[in-house]
């Protein structure tokens, strides 16, 4: 089959993948006809991030690169944001939907990832092997049982029971452990695991807490002083979630004062821009803190099957319009559109929208093979596939972009 063409050709479409997005990516917009695809290993630094993102179409991102309103109002040409990752809160949601830009995401290629490195991190924990492998460093032998005790039969509270916590629980079980959880929705609990009363009832029955929520208003902070006094004495946490999640002096300070075990901490609420010296915490000081570099989903594994994932979300909106399972955007499943021109139509969502978009058809004359409507309370977006020719979905292009309130349009042939 011929490669269909979008608005421009595909070989004009500009891909910016950043943070080393796996080469995975990079191959799936190759094999679908994409050949202007720029790939660096890192973030960029912002004045060098508002200078390609102003070129770009298309942009990949981690967890590092922050698309605020500033960045994304240089984002001239930008149709369409990848996350490739879970979390979507580096990137100004409401910015990009008002800008009419879909932001897509992975939400479950490196949950199994994370769950693997939080239970060995229970096990490492419970063992105080942070500490015993700190002193080895140092030259000292510590040989003795105390303070380390088997998971089997402890109890393991899970705060954000989502795709990622019912997987540590079920792993967690599988060791003997007893699970709690607590979620603000009601869930389904795998195995035997149990909801706690609360969140304070996990804190005071678990002998280790591990975080999975994502990072909301309501979630930042939630461990703070008052949570870790709720703790059990010589209990552990785990953060793997969000670094705005935990009250970081909070915890240095309880740790301080041997209120807790150890912990185990993957994010944090400042992380360096780049790999390489600069990595500043107040938990450094612990050695029975387990400190890992934001690595929980960075397996060569996740990685790959999310370079995959994100990069077909990217380029079926790119192709087809489709905007199926965007975090920020009215929802569109598309079928095809082989025969017919298809137009999109990004707008505020004000009231009689939908009788200037179809004013537009009639006054050209063009018969309406196919309309698809969604709206969220800003923004609506509409899709027509027409019976017309490349120059009559110029014009039409262009008489939908005159309608006040237009965000963003395109034709697909
Ligand atoms: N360390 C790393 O490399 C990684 C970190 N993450 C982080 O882990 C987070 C969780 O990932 P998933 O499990 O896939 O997300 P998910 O959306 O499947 O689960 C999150 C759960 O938290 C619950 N929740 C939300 N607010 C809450 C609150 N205030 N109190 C209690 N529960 C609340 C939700 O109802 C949901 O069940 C992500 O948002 C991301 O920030 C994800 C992947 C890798
Ligand atoms: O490894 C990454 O790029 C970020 C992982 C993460 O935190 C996420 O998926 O939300």
């Amino acid at each position: 089959m011929p490669p269909k063409t979008t608005s421009f050709p595909r070989q004009d479409i500009r891909v910016l993948l950043l943070e080393g997005i796996s080469q995975t990516a990079v191959e799936a917009f190759r094999a679908a006809g994409y050949t202007q695809i720029e790939w660096h290993p890192k973030a960029l630094p912002d004045a060098e991030l508002k200078t390609r993102i102003a070129e770009a179409h298309i942009i990949g991102i981690r967890s590092r690169t922050q698309l605020t309103a500033q960045v994304l109002a240089e984002a001239r040409r930008l149709i369409a944001i990848g996350c490739f990752c879970i979390g979507t809160n580096q990137v100004d949601l409401d910015a990009a939907e008002l800008a009419g830009i879909p932001v897509f995401n992975a939400p479950y290629s490196n949950t199994r990832s994370v769950a693997e490195l939080v239970v060995a991190q229970t096990v490492m924990l419970m063992r105080g092997i942070p500490q015993k492998n700190a002193d080895c460093h140092r030259g000292i032998w510590n040989k003795s049982a105390d303070g380390s005790h088997e998971v089997r039969g402890k109890t393991l509270g899970i705060v954000g029971y989502g795709h990622i916590g019912t997987q540590v629980g079920v792993l967690a079980e599988a060791l003997g452990m007893r699970v709690i959880f607590h979620d603000i929705q009601t869930k389904l609990a795998l195995g035997n695991a149990q909801p706690a009363a609360g969140l304070d009832d996990l804190l005071a029955r678990a002998d280790v807490v591990t975080l999975h929520v994502p990072d909301t208003p309501a979630t930042r902070h939630m461990i703070a002083a008052p949570q870790l006094a709720r703790m059990k004495p010589g209990a552990h946490l785990i953060n793997a979630s969000r670094g705005t999640v935990v009250d970081i002096d909070a915890l240095a300070d309880a740790l301080a004062k041997g209120r807790l075990g150890g912990a185990a901490v993957d994010v944090f609420p400042v992380e360096p821009e780049a790999n390489g010296p600069g990595f500043e915490s107040p938990l450094r000081a612990f050695d029975n803190v387990l400190l890992t570099p934001h690595v929980g989903g960075s397996t060569l594994e996740a990685q790959d099957n999310i370079g995959t994932e994100v990069a077909a979300k990217l380029i079926r909106y790119s192709d087809n319009g489709s905007t199926l399972s965007a975090v920020n955007f009215p929802e569109v499943a598309l079928p095809e559109h082989e025969g017919s021109l298809r137009l999109l139509h990004i707008h505020r969502n004000v009231p009689g929208m939908l009788s200037q978009i179809n004013e537009v058809f009639s006054r050209h004359q063009v018969n309406i093979d196919g309309q698809f409507l969604r709206t969220h309370p800003k923004v609506g977006y509409v899709v027509i596939d027409v019976n017309a020719n490349p120059a009559q979905g110029q014009l039409l292009k262009d008489a939908l972009a005159a309608i006040p309130g237009t965000l963003r349009t395109r034709v697909l042939y």
